[in-house]
């Protein structure tokens, strides 16, 4: 797939599949997915719940491995990859959750968090300069070091966690970051911050990300470009103006229509619009009822980026 750029791919997908269920009924919930991380570049992920976003980041984290297709890694194939190949990629690819309440250790100090990190990956560092690499990762992230080193998950507030989770992320040096919903489980006033901190990460530090999302807006304001899964398939991908601005997939097109305009305010009048809206393109593709119900459950009642 081209991005808009020319560099070699850190990591690849070439026509990967994912299969569950019975012979007799199989779900494929990924089919023949391909695509292509650089660094500098975001590539946002986009589709309803189901389509199989979750699947595609499984799978580069390797807690799947692909029924079909391959994975490359600077242009080599994983499945040949032997231990120190196989370890460089499990620091190299990290991973950003959706929920910071659940992915840190409540018994655990933040230290404790980014110190583990360091200690596995960065043997060689001597305990003043892990202490010193915690205060930079903190700072990194825009966080008080002293103030926050000592203190508990749960004393921090929600975007103060997916920061935490941001600089765990960073402790190991990697040049692949999937993150997977990682600001809709925060305040609406703390998203904006957070996507911030990843546009600032990959232009200082020169990383590819992977911005899986169900929502077009916020993959707009982080992402380079797009490519659009529904039903386990890539079905549209490109440049992110040139996919939004002209889109072909009458599932992309559904996606687009169902996005709030900012500058109105909730009521029923605008829920009418957008209902027609959908309904106009509905009659004009050939999309199932079920996946219009869901595209309006999820756009209408989340609060938008702010
Ligand atoms: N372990 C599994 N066993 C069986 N079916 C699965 C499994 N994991 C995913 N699926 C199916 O594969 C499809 C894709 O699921 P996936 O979780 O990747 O979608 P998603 O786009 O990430 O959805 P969400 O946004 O809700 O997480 C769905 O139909 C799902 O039911």
């Amino acid at each position: 797939m081209t991005q808009g750029n020319a560099s070699a791919p850190i990591l690849a997908l070439d026509k990967v599949s994912k299969i569950f269920g019975s012979a007799d009924n199989p779900v494929y919930a990924a089919r023949d997915v391909s695509f292509a991380l650089h660094s500098g570049r975001t590539l946002a992920l986009v589709g309803e719940s189901g389509s199989g976003k979750t699947t595609a980041a499984r799978l580069i984290m390797r807690e799947y491995v692909p029924d079909r297709g391959r994975l490359l890694f600077r242009g080599a194939p994983l499945g040949n990859a032997d231990r120190t190949a196989l370890k460089s990629y499990r620091s190299s690819v990290q991973m950003v959750f959706q929920d910071p309440f659940s992915s840190l250790n409540p018994a655990h100090t933040i230290h404790y968090h980014l110190d583990r990190p360091l200690r596995l990956h960065q043997r060689a560092l001597s305990g003043a300069r892990r202490r010193a690499a915690i205060d930079e990762l903190l700072a990194r992230v825009k966080l008080d070091p002293a103030l926050v080193a000592p203190k508990f998950p749960h004393e921090l507030s929600g975007g103060q966690r997916q920061r935490i989770s941001i600089a765990r992320a960073l402790a190991v040096n990697p040049e692949v970051i999937v993150a997977d919903e990682p600001t809709s489980m925060l305040d609406v006033s703390v998203r904006l911050g957070i996507l911030n901190l990843l546009n600032d990460m990959k232009a200082q530090l020169g990383l590819a990300l992977l911005y899986i999302t169900h929502d077009i807006a916020t993959a707009r304001y982080v992402a380079e470009d797009i490519m659009v899964m529904y039903a386990g398939q890539i079905v549209e991908w490109g440049e992110m103006e040139s996919v939004l601005g002209n889109p072909q997939h009458p599932y992309t097109r559904l996606l687009l229509s169902a996005v709030p305009d900012p500058d109105r305010r909730f009521s029923d009048t605008r829920f009418d619009d957008e209902l027609s809206r959908v309904e106009l393109i509905r009659r004009q593709s050939a999309l199932p009822q079920s996946d219009i119900r869901q595209v309006a459950q999820n756009h209408f009642i989340r609060p938008m980026l702010q």
